[in-house]
């Protein structure tokens, strides 16, 4: 059964959240809080651990309603079955879309093609463990005998940010390997990576699932040539490791069959952190943890698969984006988890959300005259509150933010917990009822002055209350993450799982590359040709 090609601007519930948007879109939340003590506890999903608040939104009932009805018109039970199912939702790469096939439960019968692919999963996740448990314990050693030390990972998009976020954000439960990331083509990058390391000591991971993309395959060689410089080439094989589905590719540059990963077509890029990818999580905070961190993300899977829709936090997330994305013309997304240890998960989430719903082309190849993907940003509170809550607070733009916040701290510090939670609370509270001019002038503010000191309020956030941040927490957070966006991919009619806007600026470069060896450039605007000369005059 194919995804649907059902475009949401002719359905009934399209029709009707227009018109119904017209009805709401001056009123003030404030006046529904007033109006129904009731509403928060209407709007408030608890599930597991998690408590998700969502009625500092500028939604009714009846919003919620033809929302709800809009996941009907598009078929989302149909797609969804589709997408767990293994069939070939990529459509344009002509490919299953199967990351939830890495977390499930043993047992579990997935197939794609035909075959089974759950043994070949169960086998790798094998091999993970067991060569983690062997690097950490100290039973594999390096060239020189001793025990390793340093873990370096190199990949770049999805074979980067996925395990650079989880690693930075489970240092609570590291072990003593340092983690080290290599991913921007910049050489300064990996230079100051490398002036950390010493070459006996080192295990490098080079995670890219094509095994042809021109960063990781730089920063490999570099790191190859700057490790010969102390080691011989059959030390390679107790230091290189690769993670990738082009095995042939991988032989060719070096790496030992017995040390390659395998992954496979159907685990995207930014979703592979499940996959063999995530081969640096296993060995930074052990398999354990990684496998928890994999429950976690199983356990939202069933509940996106099983709950209904009204209480289904990835969809009723997604469908509330949707409403400021087509309705009220919200440009962007702000993403605030008031937790230090999150601090690289918006960056993360940006591909995630920008890579797969960044487009304007339906599912029938058709020009799309409405909104998609949205562009996302954040900043761990309390540090965002100092930088860019002005613009939420009293700019002229409306940005929805989703708070995540956890209840128990990791440090135990009660007092800094208790003042990181109040401004937790307080931020989503000031927006949603501001300050009139009333409050303004009891507090004893001089006339002239109180136009500036006036908060509008009104301003949206969902609150993601979470009791205390561990991998199995955190795999659920990213899994929420996950469907939001699979949700948003079959309301806005599009394949989310592609990403051919990446490739025209990466064949360019490698026109560029050329021509700046050869000194000669042709066919580029005039603009682009006075930078080329300006940099050849400089260099
Ligand atoms: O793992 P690879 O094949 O090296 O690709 C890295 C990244 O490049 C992209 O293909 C495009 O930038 C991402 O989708 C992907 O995560």
């Amino acid at each position: 059964m194919a995804i649907p090609k059902i475009n949401p601007t002719t359905t009934t519930a399209w029709k009707n959240l227009e018109s119904h948007f017209k009805t709401i879109q001056d009123v003030h939340m404030k006046t529904w809080f007033a109006q129904d003590q009731k509403r928060a506890d209407k709007f408030t999903i608890s599930w597991e651990d998690f408590y998700v608040d969502f009625s500092k939104n500028r939604i009714t009932q009846e919003t919620f309603k033809y929302l709800l009805q809009l996941t009907d018109e598009v078929r989302l039970k149909e797609a969804m079955q589709a997408y767990f199912n293994g069939e070939t939702i990529n459509e344009t790469e002509k490919r299953a879309v199967l990351h939830t096939a890495l977390r499930a439960s043993k047992g579990a019968h997935i197939e794609v093609d035909g075959e089974n692919i759950m043994p070949e999963v169960f086998s790798v996740k094998e091999k993970i463990k067991h060569f983690s448990h062997d690097i950490i314990s100290g039973a594999k050693k390096g060239y020189t005998n001793k025990a390793f030390t340093d873990v370096v990972n190199i990949g770049i998009g999805g074979s980067d940010l996925g395990p650079a976020m989880v690693v930075d954000s489970l240092q609570f439960y590291k072990n003593h390997l340092t983690t080290h990331f290599v991913s921007n083509i910049d050489g300064d990058h990996v230079n100051e990576v490398i002036k950390k390391l010493n070459p006996e000591t080192t295990l490098f991971v080079i995670v890219s699932k094509t095994f042809t993309t021109q960063e990781t395959l730089s920063n490999a060689t570099t790191i190859k040539e700057w490790f010969l410089q102390s080691a011989t080439q059959e030390d390679i094989s107790k230091h290189f490791i690769a993670v990738s589905t082009n095995i042939e590719k991988v032989k060719d540059f070096g790496v030992d069959e017995t040390n390659i990963f395998p992954m496979w077509n159907w685990v995207g890029g930014r979703f592979s952190l499940w996959s063999a990818v995530g081969l640096t999580i296993s060995l930074a905070i052990g398999n354990s943890n990684f496998e928890n961190l994999l429950l976690g993300a199983h356990k939202m899977d069933e509940h996106f698969k099983t709950e209904k829709f009204e209480t289904n936090i990835p969809v009723v997330l997604a469908l509330i984006s949707v409403w400021y994305n087509n309705f009220f013309n919200a440009e962007s997304e702000a993403i605030i988890p008031y937790s230090q240890y999150l601090n690289q998960f918006a960056t993360y989430l940006q591909q995630g959300v920008m890579e797969s719903n960044g487009k304007s082309v339906d599912r029938n190849g058709n020009p799309i005259d409405y909104q998609t993907g949205a562009i996302i940003w954040g900043e761990p509170g309390s540090n965002s509150q100092h930088a860019f809550f002005q613009l939420i607070h009293q700019g002229t733009k409306l940005i929805p933010a989703d708070f995540i916040g956890f209840a128990k701290s990791l440090h135990d510090n009660k007092e800094h917990q208790d003042k990181l939670m109040s401004n937790f609370f307080a931020q989503t509270e000031a927006l949603l009822n501001g300050k009139d001019k009333s409050q303004v002038l009891e507090e004893g503010t001089e006339e002239t002055l109180t136009p500036f000191k006036v908060f509008e309020g009104n301003k949206p956030t969902n609150t993601i209350f979470i009791n205390q941040l561990t991998p199995e927490s955190l795999g659920k957070l990213i899994a929420m993450y996950e469907h939001k966006i699979f949700v948003q991919g079959i309301i806005w009619n599009i394949y989310s799982y592609d990403q051919f806007g990446v490739e025209l600026g990466k064949q360019l470069a490698g026109k560029i590359l050329k021509e700046l060896k050869n000194n000669t450039f042709t066919n580029h605007d005039n603009s682009t040709l006075n930078l080329l000369k300006h940099y050849k005059n400089l260099t």
